[in-house]
């Protein structure tokens, strides 16, 4: 197997760090610039496996389109390849095909797209066949499950001849993705009219205009930085990360706030954001509805901090990369911690004992997620700590360990 082991950080550290760009705002820019007829200039594109991946699918002339592990690359392509009428196969890994994409499917059927499941109804692999007439101008889909379907419509919307009215049902999640997706839709010239409380969104016919866009560095890459500096055990412990905004589109920059209660104060400078140690509070109370991805990032630091949390919004954990509840579960065990589901699908206890860490032999499974492998590294600034398969990382943040080696001693022992 291959794994990494991280050495204890034993000294206080003042880095500066050139941040990964979002692969979120880099796969949207993808599909509008391919709606613009690829005229745009993006800059700042993501190295992240996810973006390569769009980048090297758009420009496939195969018929099979294979995702890998990457959840926008394939919601996003699906909408693409049917509103561009492209004949393709959409398929990725085994979890990939575990992972529902009916909701879209279905929505796309609506609007005359003529779609077939392969395998299993509601699930990849699929067979775009391309859109006929269009059907209907309106659709209804439930929000409650990914906002990952209702990005991929929205981003389609313009381009079909009728545009496209969207009625969201159910509680909304991850909604700074869908106005991340209205914003760059708007920074490429087409406009929107969205009613949150009505839960309507209208798309009129229009034409992408080619732009120059810029993409913001990660702000879900930013969290475990954020984790480092609550978890490092020296009070003048710094770290600069370059290239976020404090308006950022990106709904994970909550974990300002949240890192604020755990014990990081960020200070916006002209080239990011300043990271340092402030006192912890004892608990956190935080609804991840708006930014599921940073859930394992603050699941980790709380038990390593011996801070009791409670967490609500974060069902949608279960049909990710892997059913990162399980997961976590799991792996905060090894060092004490845990959590535990009090309300049913509503509310989970997070808790540890802190510094409860035995001997140094703890060893972190991944599960083929790259958020695992990153959430639980910061732990190297209280303990050595051996994780597993590290190549995960890929997905998001190729030069994290790269990255990492500036605060941690990291052996990679040959298998
Ligand atoms: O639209 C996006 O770029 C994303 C939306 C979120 O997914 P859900 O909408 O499925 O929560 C998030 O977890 C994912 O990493 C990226
Ligand atoms: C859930 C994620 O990505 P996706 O859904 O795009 O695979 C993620 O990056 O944490």
């Amino acid at each position: 197997m291959e794994k990494v082991i991280l050495y204890k950080n034993s000294q206080v550290f003042d880095v500066k760090i050139q941040l990964a760009s979002s692969k979120s705002e880099s796969n949207r820019a993808l599909i509008i610039n391919a709606l613009s007829g690829f005229k745009g200039d993006l800059q700042n594109l993501s190295s992240a496996r996810d973006t390569q991946t769009m980048i090297r699918l758009l420009q496939s002339t195969d018929a099979v389109a294979d995702v890998i592990d990457a959840g926008t690359t394939m919601r996003f392509l699906t909408a693409y390849f049917t509103a561009t009428n492209q004949a393709k196969t959409m398929t990725g890994t085994p979890r990939m095909c575990e992972r529902p994409i009916g909701i879209l499917v279905e929505a796309l059927k609506t609007i005359g797209a003529e779609i077939d499941y392969q395998k299993q109804e509601g699930y990849p692999p699929l067979q775009i066949h391309g859109i006929g007439e269009q059907k209907s101008n309106e659709v209804t889909i439930r929000g409650d499950v990914s906002s990952q379907y209702i990005s991929a419509l929205l981003m389609i919307a313009p381009t079909l001849p009728q545009g496209l009215t969207i009625h969201l049902t159910g509680e909304l999640g991850s909604i700074p993705y869908i106005k991340m997706t209205l914003a760059q839709m708007q920074a490429f010239g087409v406009e929107a009219e969205a009613n949150w409380e009505e839960k309507v969104i209208k798309v009129a016919p229009q034409s992408y205009a080619p732009t120059s866009y810029q993409v913001e560095s990660d702000w879900s890459g930013a969290s475990y930085w954020y984790s480092i500096v609550a978890l490092s055990t020296f009070e003048d412990t710094k770290v600069e990360l370059f290239g976020l905004k404090e308006n950022s589109l990106q709904g994970d920059s909550a974990i300002v706030e949240i890192m604020s209660q755990l014990g990081v104060k960020s200070t916006f400078t002209k080239d990011g954001v300043l990271l340092t140690k402030v006192p912890a509070q004892n608990s956190l109370t935080w609804d991840f509805t708006n930014c599921p991805d940073l859930a394992q990032t603050v699941a980790v630091t709380c038990v390593a901090k011996g801070i009791e949390a409670t967490f609500t919004g974060i069902e949608s954990l279960k049909i990710k990369e892997t059913d990162r509840i399980l997961a976590l579960q799991n792996e905060l065990a090894k060092f004490g911690g845990s959590l535990t589901e009090v309300v049913t699908n509503t509310e989970y206890k997070v808790s540890g004992s802190g510094f409860a860490f035995g001997s140094a032999d703890i060893s972190i499974a991944t599960y083929d997620d790259h958020r695992m492998a990153m959430a639980f590294a910061p732990l190297a600034m209280l303990t050595d700590v051996t994780i597993e398969e590290p190549h995960v990382v890929v997905k998001s943040y190729p030069s994290f360990w790269d990255d990492l080696k500036k605060v941690v001693s990291i052996e990679q022992p040959t298998v």
